[in-house]
Formats: structure tokens, sequence, C-alpha cells
């Protein structure tokens, strides 16, 4: 069907009709300035100590999302979201030393309102009733604002800072892109082959994603 396949989907068709809300998430302010290299330090030093959070929050997320996977009569996708499971542990370590390098406590830091909303939001995915459709489309939503974001901070014409191109390098690389576009293509997928409401609910996980994604850097930038 597909060369690459990842254009021509129901998930293109939504970043094309929530497109406004899709660049607010992944041209924000917060991002740009790390590519302009006029980033306020503390407020990135805010973002890594919040993300450390976010991120082992994440961790119970993408379980949950693996566990359904397993559930489906197809399970084809389980390595690929097992790849998720697997990268995730050596970002925590990577959190850890990054921490250590910009002299940020992580054991003294709690989560903000904006942090905690989305905590709140990945929780409610522990539930059985939420569908597989639904929880890995907001899992592919939630990889590709990261990996879109920072991905412009080392495309062409970028000045981010030396000291914050291995952050950038995380999530915008070819690597992490290709992965993100593997969860792409299961996603349409699943949406070519899911029930009207479902389809509908897995839209407002989207949306929602982008709502949080975009308070995620909001906070950020001015601890609100
Ligand atoms: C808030 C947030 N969204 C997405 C990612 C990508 O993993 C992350 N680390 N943090």
């Amino acid at each position: 069907m597909d060369g690459g396949g990842v254009d021509t989907g129901t998930t293109a068709a939504w970043m094309e009709k929530h497109r406004q809300m899709y660049e607010r998430a992944t041209r924000h302010p917060f991002t740009v300035s790390i590519r302009d290299g006029t980033v306020d330090m503390s407020a990135f030093k805010r973002w890594l100590s919040q993300d450390y959070l976010f991120v082992r929050e994440f961790v119970a997320f993408i379980a949950s999302v693996l566990l359904k996977c397993c559930k489906q009569e197809d399970s084809s996708d389980m390595e690929i979201i097992l790849g998720g499971v697997a990268s995730i542990s050596d970002e925590i370590s990577w959190f850890k030393n990054e921490a250590t390098r910009w002299g940020v406590n992580l054991a003294s830091v709690s989560p903000l309102k904006a942090n905690l909303e989305y905590h709140r939001f990945l929780q409610s995915f522990t539930e059985p009733e939420v569908s597989y459709v639904v929880a890995v489309t907001t899992f592919w939503i939630i990889e590709t604002v990261y990996q879109d974001s920072f991905g412009f901070c080392i495309q062409d014409g970028n000045r981010t800072p030396p000291e914050l191109l291995g952050t950038c390098q995380r999530w915008g690389s070819a690597g992490f892109r290709q992965y993100c576009q593997s969860l792409q293509s299961i996603v349409d997928r699943c949406l070519a082959n899911a029930p009207a409401d479902a389809v509908k609910s897995a839209e407002e996980a989207f949306i929602r994603v982008l709502e949080l994604e975009i308070g995620f850097w909001e906070m950020s930038s001015s601890q609100s």
C-alpha cells in the first residue's frame, strides 16, 4: 500500500485540520527560543526537571499501551511499542545525567499544575475501557510533538546553543523520527479499521494532547 505511507492517512488529515493548534504545540516560543539561541536557561532547567517527572508517569502510560496491544487479536505492533518501553529506561538515565550537568536537584522537584493535569490524563489510559486505538493514537502524537519541536531546533539555520544540541538530538534525530513514523503507520492502520465512535475519541485525544503539550511549554517558560 504505502511507500512510507504516512502522508495519506487519517493522522495527516487531522494534522491539517488542526494545523493551527499543531503549530502552537510544535513551534512554541519556548522551543523556538532554543533554536534561536535566546532561551532563558532557568526556563530550560524548569522544563528539564518537570519533564523528568513527566517521563516517570509516561512509563506507566506506555506500559498500558503495550498491554492493550498484547490483548489485540493481531499483536504484530507489539515489537514497535516494546521499543518505546525499552528506550524509556535510557531516557530516565539521560534526565538524571543532564540534571547533574545543569545543577538541577531532581529529588526536590514537585510537579507544577500543567504537569499534574497531564499526569491525570495519562493515568486515565490505565482503565481497560480505553481502547487500543485511542491509546496508540495518544502515544504517537505525544512523541510526535517532541520529535517535530526538537527536530526544528536542529534543522538548517538553527542557532541552538551547542550545550543544548544533545537534548534536541534526543527527540529530533532521524532515528526518533523513524520511530514516530512507525507509530503513525500503526495508528493509521488501526483507525482505518476502527468504528466511527473510536475514531472520534482518538481525534479528541489527539486534540487534548496538543492542548496539554502547549500547556507544558507555557509552564516551562513562565511557571504558570
Ligand atoms: C511533555 C512531554 N511530551 C512528550 C514527550 C516525549 O517523550 C516528553 N518527554 N514530554
